[in-house]
């Protein structure tokens, strides 16, 4: 049996992974990579953030172009050409995911294409019996789609975002199960692309990771846009005969049911952990199948670490990024500074966007924190309405004392890109005043934010 030793492995050569075997190959000279993929990338790459936001974009100029006659366009008809489309995907993901592919192939590490199960605390197996040991590994695995007991669901052959994201036809209507991320950002691709979109979302607003504010306003923009949406619903069951799905369910309490050929199953996502026999390893994971981490990100074993979706607690790309470079910091003795999530951003990638970032009023109100919040309409904002985004708000909380910003939201066109400006504030710790000392440019989207910051001042001053 072949065997080897590392002074460090990583378990899934994904955005978290790749990140974490690049600072510690800045020390260590023996780094080794493990990855059962067929395709080498990891999610972001192949099947979550750049093909999704590479399709969503399409459909936003789509919509935009179909609304030619409000900017004075006569443009007689667009439309989705699927075949394109998707064509445009495959080009732009594969130069991204070569890239990757070339950096995970370079000769810094030794890459081995497998599936790794742990056999004891320092020694993993790969699929042809080769055994691999290192003084410390990092278990960067992803997540996989999770099936939740809902009655029938794991019998019909249902969609996920992986079939959704590699469409080359238009469906001519989809039921779309679920209100997270995935389940609105492609609901509304789906929409626009020219899908008949049913979504069926089980609380009373979708997107709870966000405000109820910013969630209404993605309710009512996806109404107007013909997706028929149900919030506060409890599914009963899924059948699928003759090519059709039924989903029966509550809504708001009164039995109702819709079909369509098509089914997307966007009800979460679950830690990759099955097959890594983590018990071998001393490595526990919590109630949620996330595997247990210290601020560190070292696992109940303190020579192995964990990252990104396996790891949570958010699954976003730039945090699996942090938190591997943060353990491999630590791991090879340097100085590593804990990810804050009280900096936290996120993006929700419909049209509007939802941007958002630092504490949330909810998170203030918990912590008993004295705020000032302020908030400013789009509606009311010269480059938003010559631009016809009149669509959501901002809105900025920054503690009453001081006046610094402890967090905001923006809900509004390019809301993901307007919020990094809070971003840097909060994470500056920059007050409401210091934000107001900057050149905001005119007329600008970015500009929007002097009104809340003013308005924060003003009430500062009155106490
Ligand atoms: C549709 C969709 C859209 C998304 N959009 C965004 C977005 O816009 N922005 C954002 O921030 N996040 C987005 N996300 C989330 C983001 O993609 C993930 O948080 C991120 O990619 C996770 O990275 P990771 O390194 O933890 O795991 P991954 O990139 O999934 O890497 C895990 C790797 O581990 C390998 N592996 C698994 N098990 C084993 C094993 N036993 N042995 C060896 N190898 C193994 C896998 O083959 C894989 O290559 C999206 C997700 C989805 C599904
Ligand atoms: N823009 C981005 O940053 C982005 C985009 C896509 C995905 N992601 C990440 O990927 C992760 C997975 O996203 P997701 O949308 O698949 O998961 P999610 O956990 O965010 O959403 C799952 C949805 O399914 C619903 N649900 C779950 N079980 C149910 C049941 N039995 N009956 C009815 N409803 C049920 C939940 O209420 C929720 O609305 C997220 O954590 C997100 O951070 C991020």
């Amino acid at each position: 049996m072949k065997k080897e030793h590392f002074d460090y492995i990583v378990i899934g050569g994904g955005s978290g992974g790749y990140a974490a075997a690049r600072t510690a190959r800045e020390v260590f000279d023996r780094v080794a990579i493990v990855d059962g993929a067929q395709e080498l990338g990891g999610l972001c790459i192949l099947k979550g953030c750049m093909p999704s936001k590479t399709l969503i974009y399409s459909t936003e100029v789509l919509h935009l172009a179909q609304q030619g006659r409000k900017f004075g366009l006569n443009i007689p008809e667009a439309k989705a050409d699927m075949p394109v489309l998707h064509e445009r995907k495959i080009a732009t993901i594969d130069e991204f995911a070569e890239y990757r592919q070339e950096q995970l192939e370079s000769d810094r590490f030794s890459l081995y294409k497998s599936q790794a199960k742990f056999v004891d605390p320092r020694t993993i197996s790969l699929a042809d019996g080769t055994e691999l040991t290192a003084d410390y590994f990092m278990i960067a695995t992803g997540s996989v789609v999770s099936c939740p007991p809902v009655q029938g669901l794991s019998e019909v052959p249902y969609w996920t975002s992986d079939d959704v994201l590699d469409l080359n036809f238009l469906p001519e209507k989809v039921i779309v199960l679920g209100g997270g991320v995935v389940a609105c950002e492609l609901a509304q691709f789906l929409r626009r692309a020219g899908s008949e979109v049913i979504q069926i979302q089980r609380s009373p607003h979708i997107l709870k990771e966000s405000s109820p504010d910013a969630a209404s306003v993605i309710e009512e923009q996806f109404r107007k846009e013909g997706i028929e949406l149900y919030t506060d619903t409890q599914i009963d069951n899924v059948a699928y005969e003759e090519g059709v799905f039924w989903v029966k369910f509550k809504n708001k309490g009164s039995p109702t049911s819709a079909e369509a050929p098509y089914l997307l199953n966007a009800l979460g996502r679950k830690p990759a952990i099955e097959g890594l026999n983590l018990e071998a390893a001393n490595v526990e994971v919590m109630k949620s199948g996330h595997i247990s981490c210290n601020p560190n990100q070292q696992t109940t074993n303190e020579r192995i670490y964990a990252c990104g979706d396996v790891a949570g607690p958010h699954e976003i790309v730039h945090v699996a990024i942090l938190q591997g470079e943060l353990a491999a910091r630590h791991a090879t003795g340097r100085a590593a500074e804990p990810v804050n999530y009280d900096t936290l951003l996120g993006v929700t990638f419909t049209d509007p966007q939802i941007g958002q970032v630092g504490l949330s009023e909810a998170q203030l109100k918990e912590r008993g924190i004295d705020y000032i919040s302020a908030d400013f309409p789009f509606d009311d904002h010269g480059k938003s309405i010559l631009m016809e985004a009149k669509t959501g708000y901002v809105k900025v909380m920054a503690e009453r004392s001081s006046g610094q910003i402890l967090g905001a939201e923006c809900v509004g066109k390019d809301g993901g890109e307007l919020v990094h400006a809070m971003a840097v504030a909060i994470t500056l710790k920059a007050t409401a005043a210091d934000l107001l000392k900057v050149h905001w440019y005119h007329p600008t989207l970015s500009e929007i934010w002097t009104y809340p910051l003013e308005d924060i001042v003003d009430e500062m001053n009155q106490t």
